[in-house]
């Protein structure tokens, strides 16, 4: 049997002396005396297991110790004389932050079971991890109707070269998309050049957008090539479109037809070869309607449409969502934090979003620093707690939900203590660890 892998902290090797006296046949620990080495060692051969010998509280200093904790998604056992259980800054961090403890001197039946247990519940967080690539497509994250309509709509735009009007909310994903058409179509080599037009002073659109000659205006002291230029044979991303000035909509429309464009102060023509996606969250047939976007240019840029569903409509991706942005930034949380409470679910999935997306990273981004509990709840992500709500629910539905709700709050009351939950709750371990296998409870 191939040997289970593990990373052993220990600066002076006293721990290490006593695994090799127990002799672990079925692991194999590489020891790394700095917080620095284990980092090298976890980046490199991936073990499931950490864990991590205290001599004296004052072993490690606290703060590597946790930012090496929350970077690596292996679960940590703290290795510690019975004296220190009870260290005022050394306890509530083995607590907070580590799967279990175990006191010196080492028991060797004890050490087995607890390293069987971390490494179970390890190979469980890392498939759900790489189950969870199957969550969208085109770099996006999301696998409800919308989405799969979008990515089947993105399926035919990549393979043609024709320009692109992406509609939709702020902060749903435009940018995202075209950067995926880019990403996926034949110009993926060549650059893929976003300029906000509703970021720019109108007086600079000009220069921006065609570039300009030395002496061109006052303060041009050399030739500076413009946005379309630098995207030659990439893609030119005109984010908020609608804000482009009328005037400057005449210019962006002889360019998307001749595709030739002249830098202020020249008079020379120059070619160029760029695919253009534009976007805007404002309506652009009722901005033509109004006299405010050019006709001839609308049609022009709307010669493909794609329109990105605001986050209210995808309520089926917002768990999904969550947890991708919880994934994608564990190196900067707290590192007792291990995910949402189901109440923050709910909370979640009931919030109209106005922000969108970007709204939900930043709501879970700052949960996920500021937070004090293991579970992430409504109030750590400022949104208000829906209570459970029976309507629309089968009776199966509304009893797993309470469930769930009382185990995860007993896991946490008990610090995942499962033999005092069990008591707690009246139950077996056995049908606890079944109740928590059922309602996916992650320990
Ligand atoms: N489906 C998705 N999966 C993962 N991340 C997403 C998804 N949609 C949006 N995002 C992320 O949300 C943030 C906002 O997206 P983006 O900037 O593309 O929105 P936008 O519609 O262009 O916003 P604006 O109109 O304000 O410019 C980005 O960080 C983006 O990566």
């Amino acid at each position: 049997m191939e040997k289970r892998k593990g990373v052993l902290l220990d600066s002076n090797g006293m721990v290490r002396a006593g695994l090799n006296d127990l002799g672990l046949p079925d692991w194999d620990f590489a020891v790394a005396s700095t917080v620095e080495a284990a980092n090298k060692v976890l980046a490199g051969s991936h073990p499931l297991v950490g864990l991590v010998a205290f001599t004296s509280p004052q072993s490690w200093s606290p703060r590597e110790l946790e930012s090496l904790i929350a970077r690596h998604d292996i679960e940590w056992i703290a290795i510690l004389g019975r004296e220190l259980l009870h260290n005022q800054s050394l306890a509530p961090m083995v607590l907070r932050s580590f799967h279990d403890f175990h006191t010196l001197p080492l028991d060797r039946d004890r050490l087995v079971m607890t390293l069987g247990h971390a490494h179970g519940k390890a190979l469980i967080c890392r498939s759900i991890v790489e189950q969870d690539d199957e969550i969208g497509r085109y770099g996006m994250t999301g696998r409800c109707p919308k989405m799969l309509q979008l990515y089947r709509q993105l399926d035919k735009i990549v393979t043609v070269d024709a320009p692109v009007l992406i509609g939709g909310e702020s902060g749903t994903g435009k940018e995202l998309v075209a950067r995926a058409i880019h990403h996926h179509s034949e110009r993926a080599n060549g650059p893929f050049v976003a300029m906000n037009c509703g970021a720019i002073a109108p007086n600079l659109i000009q220069s921006e957008l065609f570039g300009h000659e030395r002496g061109a205006f006052t303060g041009a002291h050399q030739r500076k090539i413009g946005n379309v230029e630098a995207a030659n044979e990439g893609v030119l991303f005109l984010d908020e479109i609608g804000d482009l000035p009328l005037d400057l909509q005449a210019n962006l429309l002889r360019f998307v037809q001749e595709k030739t464009i002249v830098r202020v102060g020249s008079t020379e023509r120059v070619r160029v070869n760029v695919r253009v996606i534009a976007a805007t969250h404002r309506d652009l047939s009722r901005a033509v309607a109004e006299g405010q976007f050019r006709e001839d240019l609308f049609y022009r840029l709307n010669v493909l449409h794609l329109g990105v569903p605001p986050l209210r409509e995808r309520e089926q991706d917002i768990a999904l969502l969550a947890t991708a942005i919880f994934k994608a930034n564990q190196h900067q949380k707290s590192p007792q934090v291990k995910g949402f409470s189901s109440e923050a679910f709910r909370a979640m999935c009931g919030y109209p979003w106005p922000g969108n997306v970007r709204e939900l990273i930043n709501r879970v981004q700052r949960a996920m620093v500021m937070s004090e509990s293991k579970l992430i709840s409504a109030a750590d992500l400022g949104l208000p707690s829906s209570d459970v709500d029976a309507s629309g629910q089968t009776l199966d539905e509304v009893r797993s939900t309470v469930e769930r709700e009382v185990i995860e709050s007993s896991l946490s009351r008990y610090q995942n203590n499962v033999s005092a939950v069990a008591r707690h709750l009246g139950v077996s371990r056995v049908t606890l660890y079944r109740m928590i296998d059922r309602l996916k409870i992650v320990l």
